[in-house]
């Protein structure tokens, strides 16, 4: 039953956060990074363990999250990623704060 609950309310923020509204700062979010085609091949040297919230939808999807927790976890992990590799000045690093903003605002809701 709890369990249920937790992961509709991971859907519900999912939901909210994949909206148009929030597309000029989620985009760079919304599926794995391809270092090839951004061109930046250090990124998988840099980044152990690559994540977005496209992936994260689906792991939601296929029932891979055991807890809200873990997906809380994943999500962070897209956060930490991108700080991590772009610098602070980087305008998708300033992206990646405003998104996370919004998640921590709807994970506290
Ligand atoms: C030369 C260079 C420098 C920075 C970037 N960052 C970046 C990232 C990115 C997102 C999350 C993340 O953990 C790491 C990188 N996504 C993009 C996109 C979609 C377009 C342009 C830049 N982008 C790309 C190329």
């Amino acid at each position: 039953k709890k369990y249920q609950q937790e992961l509709r309310f991971c859907e519900s923020v999912m939901s909210e956060l994949l909206k148009p509204k929030y597309q000029k700062f989620s985009w760079p979010f919304l599926k794995p990074v391809d270092p090839v085609a951004l061109n930046i091949p250090t990124y998988l040297k840099i980044i152990k363990k690559p994540m977005d919230f496209g992936t994260i939808e689906k792991n939601l999807k296929e029932g891979q999250y055991q807890t809200a927790k873990d997906f809380y976890n994943d999500a962070q992990l897209v956060f930490a990623n991108c700080y991590k590799f772009n610098p602070e000045n980087d305008e998708v690093h300033r992206m990646g704060k405003q998104l996370q903003e919004q998640f921590n605002t709807l994970w506290d809701e």
